[in-house]
C-alpha cells in the first residue's frame, strides 16, 4: 500500500483532458467549500490516470472480445494499493476516505468499467467489515487482502431476490463470523450501501467522461459540408450536454462522498447521485454513438463498448427504481417530520 504513495511521487500528468481536470472538484475547507483537491488527492488521482492510460486502455477491448478475467491487471492494480484503499490501518490497508477512493475509481472507470470492475468491487466486500467489523474479525479477513491478490464477494442477490434485500432466503450457520450478532446484517447491508453507492456513481461519471472526449475528439477529425463536425451547432450541442452531465454527475458523487466521510447519513444523497450519474452516463454513451454516426455503431471504434457498458449502472447496487426509492421515501419522511 505505502508503495502507492512512491508512485504517487513519481507519476506524471498525462495532460488529458484539460478541461475536466480544472473542472469544479468539490472538497470541503474549514471556511466552507473549496472546489481544489489536496496534493494527496491529486496524485492519487494521476496515478490512476496513468495506470488507466496505460495499463487498461490498451487491453479493453482484448478482454472484451475475450471475455477474460483480467487477472493481470488486478494483479498490477493491488501491487499499487488500488484496490484495497479503504482497508483500516491496523490490517495494512491505508484507511482511506471514500472521496479519494472515488476519484481513483473515476479514473480507472474512464478506462474500462468491465476492468474497473474487476478491480473495485472487491470494496463492496469489505465495506461491511469494515462499517462492523471487531478488529480481530478485520485482520482476519482484510488483512489477508493486503498480503496477497485475494478479490472479495458480497453476496445479497438471489435468484428470487435483488431489489428486496430483506427477503433473502440464504441464512449463515451460527457462521464467530457474525457482524455485530444476530439480525444486524439486513442494516450493515445498507450502511454498505451508503459507502459503496457514491463509488458506483463516480465510476458511472467515468464512462460519461469518457463518451465526452471520445466523441470531442472525433467530432475534430470528422469533415461533412467541408468542416470538422464539431463546427456544426447541431454536434457542439451534444457535447455541450454531455459537458454539463459529466460536471454535474461529478458533483453529486462528490457530496455523497463527502457526507459519508463526514459520517453523514447520506443514503439520500448517495441514491441520487447513483441515480443521476446512471442517466448521465447512458446519454452520454448514446450521444457519443451519435456523434460517431454510423462509425459508433460498430466495434472499430470504443464507444459502442461504452454504451454497452453503461447500462449496468441503472441496475446494480440497487436499480434506478430503487434509488428513487430511497430518495422519495426521504423527501416524504422529513415533510411529514415538520408537518
Ligand atoms: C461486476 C460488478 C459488481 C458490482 C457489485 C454489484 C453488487 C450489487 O448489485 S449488490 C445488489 C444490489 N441490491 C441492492 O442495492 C438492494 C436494493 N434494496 C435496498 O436498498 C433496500 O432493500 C431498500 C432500500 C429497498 C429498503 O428495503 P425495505 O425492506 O423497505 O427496508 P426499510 O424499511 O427501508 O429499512 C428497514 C430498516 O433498516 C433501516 N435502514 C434502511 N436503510 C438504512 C441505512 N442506509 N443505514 C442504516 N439503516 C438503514 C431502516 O431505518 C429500518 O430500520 P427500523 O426497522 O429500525 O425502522
Amino acid at each position: 500500500m505505502a508503495f502507492l504513495k512512491t508512485v504517487c511521487t513519481t507519476s506524471t500528468t498525462l495532460g488529458r483532458r484539460a478541461l475536466s481536470v480544472s473542472c469544479v472538484r468539490s472538497t470541503t475547507h474549514q471556511n466552507g467549500y473549496n472546489f481544489e483537491l489536496n496534493d494527496t488527492q491529486k496524485e492519487y488521482q494521476a496515478v490512476a490516470r496513468k495506470f488507466a492510460r496505460e495499463e487498461i486502455v490498451p487491453v479493453a477491448a482484448h478482454y472484451d472480445k475475450a471475455n477474460e478475467f483480467p487477472h493481470e491487471i488486478v494483479k498490477k492494480a493491488w501491487t499499487l494499493g488500488l484496490n484495497n484503499l479503504s482497508i483500516p490501518k491496523h490490517c495494512g490497508g491505508l484507511e482511506e476516505k471514500v472521496f479519494n477512493f472515488c476519484l481513483i475509481l473515476e479514473e480507472l472507470s474512464w478506462g474500462c468499467t468491465g476492468i474497473s470492475n474487476a478491480i473495485s468491487p472487491s470494496g463492496l466486500g469489505q465495506s461491511p467489515v469494515i462499517l462492523a467489523g471487531t478488529k480481530e474479525q478485520q485482520k482476519k479477513y482484510l488483512g489477508r487482502l493486503v498480503e496477497e491478490p485475494l478479490l472479495t464477494a458480497y453476496c445479497v442477490t438471489e435468484p428470487g431476490t435483488g431489489s428486496d434485500v430483506n427477503g433473502v432466503k440464504t441464512r449463515a450457520k451460527k457462521k464467530e463470523n457474525v457482524l455485530l450478532g444476530e439480525g444486524a446484517g439486513f442494516k450493515i447491508a445498507m450502511g454498505a450501501f451508503d459507502k459503496t453507492r457514491p463509488p458506483v456513481a463516480c465510476a458511472a461519471t467515468g464512462i460519461a467522461q469518457r463518451c465526452l472526449d471520445e466523441a470531442t475528439k472525433y467530432s475534430l477529425e470528422r469533415k461533412t459540408f467541408g468542416v470538422p463536425i464539431a463546427h456544426h451547432q447541431a454536434i457542439a450541442f451534444i457535447l455541450a450536454d454531455m459537458a454539463i452531465g459529466v460536471e454535474t454527475a461529478r458533483l453529486a458523487w462528490m457530496k455523497a462522498a463527502w457526507e459519508a466521510d463526514n459520517g453523514i447519513r447520506n443514503s439520500y444523497s448517495a441514491s441520487i447521485a447513483k441515480s443521476y450519474a446512471a442517466d448521465v452516463a447512458n446519454k452520454s454513451a448514446s450521444d457519443a454513438v451519435q456523434v460517431f454516426g454510423g462509425a459508433g455503431f460498430n466495434s472499430e471504434y470504443p464507444v459502442e463498448k461504452l454504451m454497452r457498458d453503461a447500462k449496468i449502472y441503472h441496475i446494480y447496487e440497487g436499480t434506478t427504481q430503487i434509488q428513487k426509492l430511497v430518495v422519495s421515501r426521504s423527501v416524504i419522511d422529513a415533510t411529514k417530520s415538520v408537518a
